[in-house]
């Protein structure tokens, strides 16, 4: 039988008293953290660093942002997937400021969104980065104190990179605004404004607790894959989604901690009980190749920090075997990735763009087409990862294959707003209905921030 009450989302007090090192507050604080991030993954950071009006300046600002053109908001690029600009129909839409640790970051992005200025936007922005990282860095203090390895904690902080990610999400169609994962961060803190939406599950059991927050000076703390690892499993990642059945808009600011360079697991934390499950991993590289390579196949893998620094994965940390990718024998399309791939590194928007009005007009310089003479570049939507709506695909294939593949592309509500397309594309005078169509995907990739996700895949007929 299970228990009667079901689990909640613990409450560390962050604001009693002035929390230092080696005080008794320090250390009943530090056990709670390390149980609530062992047991739940999560936990509500209760502390006074945040008064109603900075609360409201906070989602002043944030608003001020997304009431950006698209055109603006679109500067905002990076060369790691989920990052830069990412829009999601009306449902989800993001922004995100690499290296969110330095002011200067702050400032660029800033001066990118507004060329004009916005010391207001920087400055509360700036102001809630820092007591999100001055709480982090708290925790993993406290973590570290805790599993008896306090002499790492200096270095760790060291070579934290942080990433500040506003997020705003509406009312989802399905209320699914943001799908079911744990983060790829080493650990992220989450403020939210008024609206509620963010679920997390405490146990393995399918069922979500709402993140209510019991005020608005509060923060939530994820542990992510990459805690877990350097735990050796002893800390649970927080899966968690957003779910939208409110007409309100809701607005969150997250800041994700990744590590620069290696995270290995400290010696300490292995013995006969605790056997090493991790080899050390490069966080960034983790993220660049490993996670790059699982979204842009569409495969869903519950835990891919395993496979990609697992102690039984095998060396090759990029999955390398065709067979991963959809290849159903019985359809009449196969596809498979390409085996040479065209190109390894990310491809930026203006390329991706060139490379389909070049296939368009069939140069002899066509990336694509020259390797695949009879085939028609396109992009397929990629609906079955976990990001899905964001992903988008280059694929080759037969003009009459495309026909289908858009008409499918038109039903799974790809974004036919003409005014979409951008300059540099209607100048390049498409012909056919096809191309036209396959531009406007490609300006919806563009806009969907995905094109780094590219993956070159062939269609044989
Ligand atoms: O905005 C939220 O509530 C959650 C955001 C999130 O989970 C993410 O960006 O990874
Ligand atoms: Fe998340």
């Amino acid at each position: 039988m299970g228990s009667l009450t079901e689990p909640k989302i613990p409450v560390v007090d962050f604001s009693k008293e002035e929390l230092k090192s080696g005080t008794q507050a320090w250390l009943s604080t530090s056990k709670q953290v390390c149980s609530a991030l062992e047991e739940y993954g999560c936990f509500i950071v209760e502390c006074n660093d945040v008064s109603l009006d900075l609360h409201n300046k906070i989602f002043d600002s944030a608003k001020e942002l997304y009431d950006l053109p698209t055109e603006v908001k679109m500067k905002n690029t990076s060369e790691y997937p989920f990052r830069g600009h990412v829009a999601r129909a009306n449902v989800y839409e993001s922004l995100n400021i690499e290296d969110a640790g330095h002011l200067e970051s702050t400032q660029k992005f800033t001066s990118l969104m507004w060329p004009d200025g916005n010391a207001r936007f920087c400055d509360n922005m700036h102001k809630i980065a820092s007591i999100m990282g001055r709480l982090n860095e708290m925790v993993i203090r406290m973590v570290f104190e805790s599993y008896g390895v306090e002499n790492y904690s200096d270095s760790h902080i060291g070579s934290i990179d942080y990433l500040l990610r506003f997020s705003k999400y509406q009312e989802a169609k399905d209320n699914m605004a943001l799908p079911i994962h744990s983060d790829n961060s080493f650990s992220t803190i989450l403020y939210q404004n008024h609206v509620n939406g963010l679920e997390v599950q405490l146990k393995d059991d399918n069922k979500w607790t709402v993140y209510d927050p019991p005020s608005r000076s509060c923060f939530i703390y994820f542990a992510a894959e990459a805690f877990k690892a350097w735990s050796n499993n002893r800390i649970r990642p927080c899966v968690h989604r957003v779910f939208m059945n409110v007409s309100d808009e809701r607005y969150t600011l997250a800041l994700f901690a990744f590590q620069k360079g290696e995270i290995r697991v400290p010696d300490e934390l292995v013995d006969d009980e605790h056997p090493l499950k991790y080899k050390p991993f490069n966080h960034l590289d983790y993220l660049m190749r490993h996670l790059k390579q699982i979204y842009a196949s569409g495969i869903k893998t519950d835990y891919p920090i395993e496979a990609y620094c697992g102690e039984k994965t095998q060396a090759t940390v990029v999955p390398s075997n065709p067979s991963i990718f959809s290849d159903d024998s019985d359809s009449p399309v196969r596809e498979r990735v390409c085996e040479e791939p065209l190109d390894q590194s990310p491809v930026s928007n203006e390329a991706l763009v060139q490379a389909i009005v070049a296939d368009d007009n069939e140069s002899e310089n066509n990336r694509f087409g020259s390797k695949f003479p009879k085939c028609k570049v396109g992009l397929d939507y990629v609906e079955d990862s976990e990001f899905s709506s964001n992903c988008m695909r280059a694929t080759i294939a037969p003009e009459e294959l495309m026909e289908n593949r858009i008409s499918n592309l038109e039903t799974r509500g790809v974004r036919k707003n003409r005014k979409g397309l951008s300059s540099s594309i209607s100048k390049h005078n498409m012909k056919t209905r096809n191309s036209r169509l396959q531009s406007k995907i490609s300006v919806s990739s563009v806009q969907e921030e995905v094109v780094n996700t590219l993956v070159i895949r062939t269609i044989r007929f």
